[in-house]
């Protein structure tokens, strides 16, 4: 699968090891950065990686800060776009089931990698349900 992936200098350790674990698994990752741990503003590499979904260039995307809040706020502000705050694999299974999203957030500063780890494996592994979700999320676009 074609995934983006990006964050801020507070997701930065976490996005180099789910990265390399992704790679691991046969995913193919386009990364839009920080390359750096360097304090750098999040929308920078959160539209980028928007971008690139709704171009269809890549399938899925992460996206990795301290709280999520910052880049899941930008994230949503793409019309294309429909990126949940996780913090519990079982979260990361529903906003693929109910929500058909194409992005998750990770709050860095507060899951451990190996949960980051489990939540990535499961957003990238579940199917979107559709039936009473479809009707629901073709009402989320903004008119
Ligand atoms: O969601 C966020 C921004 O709203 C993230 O938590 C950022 O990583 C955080 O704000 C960065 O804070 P810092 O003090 O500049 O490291």
């Amino acid at each position: 699968m074609k995934i983006a992936i990006g964050g801020d200098h507070a997701g930065f350790e976490y996005k180099r090891d789910i990265i390399s674990h992704l790679q691991k698994l046969g995913h193919e990752v386009e990364d839009f950065g920080p390359n750096t741990a360097d304090s750098v503003d999040y929308p920078d590499h959160v539209h980028p990686v928007a971008d690139s979904i709704e171009g269809g260039k890549n399938e899925l995307g992460i996206l990795i800060c301290g709280s999520a809040n910052g880049v899941a706020m930008t994230a949503n502000k793409h019309q294309g776009i429909r990126a949940g705050l996780c913090w519990e694999v079982e979260v990361a299974e529903l906003i693929r089931q109910h929500n058909d999203a194409n992005i998750i957030c990770l709050p860095a500063r507060f899951v451990s990698l190996d949960k980051a780890l489990a939540m990535v494996d499961k957003f990238v592994t579940t199917e979107f349900e559709g039936g009473r979700h479809q009707t629901r999320v073709d009402k989320i676009r903004c008119v």
